[in-house]
This record gives structure tokens, sequence and C-alpha cells, in this order.
């Protein structure tokens, strides 16, 4: 169906746009496309804030960074397994008649470049990008269309080392942004428990994706349905009860009972939970058998953050997708890796009252107190950014009222005041603007050691 929204979309706005303005110029619609967001400078602080995290963590665990186009060949996405990811691709036929999708997710553009690199990049490769992800969704979701995801991901690793350092890293991020083990934890299973159990009833492997997406929906859809769909694939009935009864183990001792303990999936994960507990994070992890992930290609472990009250949606989600590469015609090379979308983290933030208050933070505000002084405050500008402080220049003649005003809106330290009577003898005058002391300083001080003797 069309989208049917009013044509100002029906959102609030600085201007509801309004009658056809001077000639026939239609005022446009101030509000951003639908499901997408603007980044006003207070809403940029935050978002920087929460970036420089995830750049930071990246590289205290040595990853390097990489990026990839917004916009992708489709084929890279179009996998069959009746992923949600898939169905709403936002796809389109360029000019030059080529089908091209923003991605969805980064994933397939990473191992896209890691076999582009090939042999010339030795392994294990351990990179991290920052990128926004685009979906298509009917508005009558109201859901939004686009996010941000922090991917790591470190190919060429087979043992569960690689995955006990992902999750570590995600620990570490949390901590920095002061999220504790109180509030959220990881749900832990491994994709090889179902692999197990559809081999028990020769399941061909080219289900094991559908059935997997299937079963992610256990929460979201009726299992009634889940059985019809399980069993329109091809399972039987028993295989369908056995995969739900195995999805409601609830430790890994039972797991280990019902699987035995020669099976890769219990061997796996205990290995992981032994890890954890050596690195020190156990307590922000838990076996849970149901955690399947929605993502067609994961092969092992596979994990998520969620927020022990249940109020949200995940945090953030990964795993292990060791046949990733050998879809696109790659040799295939192990592979572990997860995203951690910009949103959800900043609901649970507010929910804990952990957002952090980010100002805008200037040094000076400098200001000509006479009209034709302008290119002396410009020149002390220039001296003052030389020796790395920030300026703002008032750069219109304006009334001191205004200025102190603008001072205490950029949260400006010092007002540097440039006026005839002072200039005559060389000084400017300078005003702490914390303190309201005041004194002059020689414009020499300012060209030699402006720094030291405006420094606080
Ligand atoms: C909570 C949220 O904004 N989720 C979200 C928003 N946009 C997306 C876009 C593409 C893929 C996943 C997405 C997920």
């Amino acid at each position: 169906a069309a989208e049917t929204d009013s044509p100002t979309g029906g959102r609030s706005g600085a201007l509801t746009p309004g009658p056809a303005v001077a000639g026939d110029v239609q005022k446009i619609d101030v509000n951003p496309p639908k499901g997408t967001r603007d980044f006003a400078p207070e809403d940029m602080r935050l978002r920087n804030w929460l970036f420089n995290h995830f750049k930071e963590v990246s590289g205290l665990y040595g990853f390097e960074e990489v990026d990839y186009p917004v916009l992708e060949s489709e084929a890279l996405f179009t996998r069959k397994a009746g992923e949600e990811i898939k169905d709403q691709l936002y796809c389109f036929e360029d000019r030059g008649n080529r089908r091209v999708a923003l991605r969805p997710e980064l994933t397939p553009s990473l191992a896209r470049l890691v076999i582009q690199k090939g042999k010339s990049v030795s392994l294990p490769i351990k990179w991290f990008t920052v990128g926004q992800c685009w979906r298509y969704e009917r508005m009558t979701r109201g859901r939004r269309r686009e996010h941000y995801q922090w991917n790591m991901d470190i190919i060429g690793v087979p043992g569960v080392m690689a995955e006990a350092e992902l999750i570590s890293s995600i620990v570490t991020l949390f901590k920095r942004i002061g999220i504790t083990e109180l509030d959220v934890g990881f749900k832990v299973s491994s994709r090889k428990v179902l692999q197990e159990v559809l081999n028990c009833y020769s399941v061909p492997e080219n289900l094991f994706g559908k059935v997997c997406v299937i079963i992610d929906k256990i929460e979201k859809i009726p299992v009634d349905e889940i059985k019809k769909e399980l069993k329109a694939v091809g399972l039987s009935q028993e295989a369908v009860q056995e995969l739900l009864q195995v999805l409601s183990v609830k430790s890994l001792k039972e797991l280990e009972e019902r699987l035995g303990s020669s099976g890769e999936a219990v061997a796996d994960l205990k290995q992981l939970f032994s890890l954890a507990e050596k690195i020190g994070y156990s307590k922000w992890l838990q076996f849970d058998a149901s955690v399947v992930r929605g993502l067609a290609y994961y092969t092992g472990i596979v994990f998520e953050g969620f927020d022990r009250e249940g109020k949200l949606r995940a945090i953030c989600g990964g795993g292990r997708y060791d046949h990733l590469f050998s879809t696109f015609g790659a040799d295939d090379i192990a592979a572990c890796g997860f995203g951690f979308g910009d949103a959800v983290i900043v609901e649970l933030l507010k929910e804990k009252g952990l957002l952090p208050v980010l100002n805008l933070q200037i040094d000076n505000i400098v200001c000509a107190l006479d009209e034709d002084l302008q290119g002396c405050a410009a020149m002390v500008a220039s001296i003052l950014r030389e020796k790395g402080q920030s300026v703002e220049l008032v750069l219109e003649s304006k009334p001191l009222k205004w200025v102190f005003k603008r001072a205490a809106r950029i949260n400006a330290l010092r007002l540097v005041l440039v006026g005839n009577a002072e200039w005559q003898r060389g000084m400017v005058g300078v005003k702490i603007l914390s303190t309201a002391e005041q004194y002059e300083v020689k414009l020499d001080d300012l060209k030699i050691n402006i720094s030291e003797s405006l420094t606080l």
C-alpha cells in the first residue's frame, strides 16, 4: 500500500510547512525522511561520545578500523533463508540498471573485502567499523529505517578464544559507559546444538539456515506457527518436537545429558564459559539454549546482550559464521563477529540515568570593542588558535550584553576584549568568566606565551 502520510509526514518540526511562499516556491518539509534522524549538535555530542568509546575499545583489543560503501550490490544480501533483514532490504535499480541496496548489515561487506584482499592480509584479521545500516519497513510499524552499528570481527581463528575476546570487548565497552553485570547480561548458546539435533534426523545441511531463522522467531510468534513453518520446510514431527525440547534445556549440564559430551556444541560452550571465568566476566554470561539469532549464516557460538529488566530489545548480538565465505564463491575461512546498535544502548542509558552531560566548551570568546578593531580582534583570535586554544570570534559589532550572553551559552572560559585604549598600549583585556577576575595581558604575551599566561 502506498505510504499514507499527511503531506508534512504528520510530524512535529520547527516550521510546520504552510502555504506556498514568495512566487511559487513550495516550502520544503524540514523533517528528515521517514524512519531517519538528524543529529543536531547535542545529539551529535552524545553520538560522538558513544562512538569514541566504540573506537577506543576497538583499539584496546588491537582491532583495525575499516569502512565500506553504504551502497552495495544487492547480491550481497539475497540469502534465501527467509530472513527479515532480506524482506526489508532497502534495494533499488540504479540508473545503470544495476540491482543495488543500502546495506542492512556490515558482515557481508567485510567478507567481500576479505575475499578481495585474499592472501595479501595476514591472519587473524581483526577489523572494526561503525557504520550506518538501512532497512525499508512499511512505516506502519513506525520503526526506524536506519541505525549505526559498531561491528567487530575476527577472521581466521576457529577456536572459541575468538568469541571470548569479542564478548570481553563488549564487557569493556559496557564498563566504560557505566553499565554493570547487574544491568545487562549475555545469553550464550551454539547453533551446533541445533546442528546435532538435525543431524540425528538426517535433515539436509541446506535447510540449516532456514530452520535457525524460523526458530529465532520463537519468542515473537506462537509456537504453533513455528511448528507449521518448520514442517513446511520439510522437518518431520519428531524432528520438530526434539528441536523445541532442546531449546528449552535450562543448563549446560542438562544439555550434556541430552546431547552427550562428545559433541562440539557442549565442548565449545564449556570452553567458552571456562575462558570467561579466567578472563573475569562469567557473571555477565548465562547459557540459554533458546538463543539462535536471526541471521542465517551463524554456524557455532551465538550470543546476545540483553537488559536484565527485560524492557528492551537485544542490545547487541553476534556469533561464529564459518561458512559465509563459501556462499560468496570463495574458500571458507573461520570467522566470528558481533553488531552493536546505537539505539537500544541509548535507551538503556536513559533508563539507568547514565546519559553523560556533554556541554560545548570554548576556551576564549574574542570581541572587538570598536568597529575598527575587528581586524585586531581577528589577529588575537589567530594567535590564540595557533596556540591550540579554541576561539569564538565575535563576527559583528555587538553590545557587550549580547557578548556576555553568547559567552555563557557557548560555555566560554575567558572573554578577551580588544579595546582602543588597551590596544594603544599593546594590551588586550582578559576576563575569566567563571571567577569574573579580570586583568590586562600584553599582546606580546599573547604572541609568546598565551597558553601559559591564559591557562586556568
Ligand atoms: C532499535 C533500532 O533502531 N533498530 C534498527 C534500526 N534500523 C535498522 C536498519 C537496518 C537494520 C537493522 C536496524 C535496526
